[in-house]
């Protein structure tokens, strides 16, 4: 188990290893490859069928405040836009505006190994599906996932800032690009009619036909104004809403050429097993605990449901604001409108689909492991992660531009959250960098980097914490779960509660 604590500069870290049943079980408790750079006091292995063994650099079981190490903090060269908040006055959840001035939240560097595909990749796998599309001539439309202010308050708004344009190194080896507007104030906005264009991909359902991106983005950017000014906007924003969203590519366009080194690092990653670590008390990371089997039949099966009744859609809040990522509710529907849970989806009156059976096994088995490590790892009832049988499950799709403001799941029952039912999260496809804290703060928060495969539990005593998807890593995506389900570029996320 590996506890990060990202006050006073120092980190105390203790580490779980949980080799995946298909994998070998190691022979001797090496030391894990991405933790030598780590200081740490203890970690753990777990064989699935023999329990918990100690090994490492031996010292205590349980947390120890290791002194001196560093947790690398690193200064968010932009800020973030808080696009779904919680209005704490009201209670509500609510859209915020975007926040001015710097991110300066902390990150918390957990990552299972450096990545070294986006270094590797002379061409992204962005860029390899567009100029696929290109070379076969075929028709486009501009990304559905970003949102686009249909009951647009200003038309000046949606100035692209050049000089605003900043790059941001991650500290897995990605680049992340992001772009903001300004208003005429010199206020941020968000700016995904631009940054959208960058993600055209392929939808079977509306297309716009077009020879080059450059003329998606022109007609995309028009129609759009076109609508508004016409006084069109309800229209617009229904059809956006009743569109269907397919999570993955249309097969035929898509076929991408990993390498071989590629692949077998992510095999290898694959078969590494997994590492338990809590973040703080009650939120618990486990690194890698989805296989890319399971990640693929996670995949498949959002997809299939995704395009069913109750399927995907594109959420938007009372004020005619969209949220930045497309949803899906299974089990019980989520209303961003009213901030609450029924048996029905209020536009189109469609109920959602069942939580299938096995992702529900999945989170028990989350919860379980989380609930071991915390018991080897705390004092008593410190860390505690109590039970949960999940009823609502809500399926984000995120494209490349999407996002998340800081905000707290707070609209399950009372009862629910006061006895701190876990919120379990999977994330899959592209890394997100995850933000949480006490306060609904962008400069105050923590950020972690999600990656695929990662499961995320918050409850305890971070039940009520904020949290927030700040951006979405481009091309961090594992190459193998692409190429097996033509997942579009992006990242699913699925959380799991109970109401
Ligand atoms: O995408 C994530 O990691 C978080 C999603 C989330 O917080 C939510 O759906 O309430
Ligand atoms: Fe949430």
């Amino acid at each position: 188990m590996l506890s990060l604590s990202s006050q006073n500069d120092s980190v105390s870290a203790s580490v779980t290893m949980t080799w995946r049943a298909e994998s070998a079980s190691p022979k001797k408790l090496e030391r894990p490859k991405w933790l030598r750079n780590q200081r740490v006091s203890h970690w753990q292995t777990m064989n699935h069928d023999e329990g918990w063994r100690s090994g490492g650099r031996g010292g205590p079981r349980g947390r120890s405040q290791a002194s001196g190490q560093r947790v690398n903090r690193q200064k968010s060269e932009r800020p973030v836009t808080v696009d779904r908040s919680l209005d704490e006055s009201s209670g509500n959840r609510s859209r915020g505006r975007g926040s001015r001035g710097r991110g300066r939240c902390r990150t918390v560097q957990v990552y299972v190994e450096k990545s070294s595909r986006v270094a590797n990749v002379g061409k992204s796998a962005q860029e390899e599906v567009k100029s696929q599309e290109d070379g076969l001539g075929s028709t486009k439309q501009p990304d559905q996932g970003a949102s686009f202010k249909c009951y647009g308050d200003n038309d000046d708004l949606l100035q692209p800032s050049a000089s605003s344009s900043s790059n941001n190194i991650n500290l897995s080896g990605g680049l992340s690009v992001s772009r903001e507007c300004e208003d005429k104030n010199g206020g941020r906005v968000s700016c995904d009619i631009v940054n959208r264009m960058e993600d055209v991909s392929f939808s079977g359902l509306v297309s716009v036909s077009s020879t080059s991106d450059k003329k998606v983005k022109l007609s995309s950017v028009e129609d759009r104004h076109s609508a508004h000014k016409s006084g069109d906007v309800g229209n617009a924003c229904n059809e956006r809403i009743s569109r269907l969203f397919d999570i993955c590519l249309e097969k035929k366009w898509f076929c991408l050429k990993s390498s071989s080194l590629e692949l077998n690092k992510e095999k290898r990653r694959a078969t590494k097993g997994y590492a338990s670590i809590v973040i703080r008390p009650g939120m618990v990371l486990l690194k890698n605990f989805l296989s890319i089997n399971d990640q693929v039949m996670i995949v498949n099966k959002c997809r299939e449901l995704g395009l069913g009744e109750g399927g995907f859609y594109q959420p938007g809040y009372g004020d005619g604001a969209l949220l930045h990522l497309k949803m899906m509710c299974l089990g019980r529907n989520w209303d961003p409108q009213t901030s609450r849970y029924g048996d029905t989806r209020p536009h189109d009156g469609s109920v959602p689909p069942k939580i299938p059976f096995e992702f529900n096994q999945f989170v028990q088995k989350a919860i379980q492991d989380s609930q071991s490590l915390v018991a080897t790892s705390s004092k008593k009832g410190e860390d505690e992660i109590p039970c949960m049988s999940p009823d609502i499950c809500i399926a984000n799709f995120y494209t490349s531009t999407g996002r998340l403001g800081l905000h707290k799941d707070k609209d399950e029952s009372a009862k629910s959250i006061q006895k701190g039912l876990p919120v379990v999260s999977f994330s899959i496809g592209d890394s997100a960098e995850f933000l949480y804290g006490d306060q609904r703060d962008d400069d105050k928060a923590d950020m972690v980097v999600l990656q695929s495969g990662d499961v995320l539990l918050f409850g305890g005593k971070s039940r009520n914490v904020f949290h927030g998807v700040r951006s979405i890593l481009k091309d961090t995506a594992p190459k193998v779960l692409v190429q097996e389900t033509n997942l579009r570029p992006g990242r699913l996320n699925l959380t799991f509660r109970q109401y």
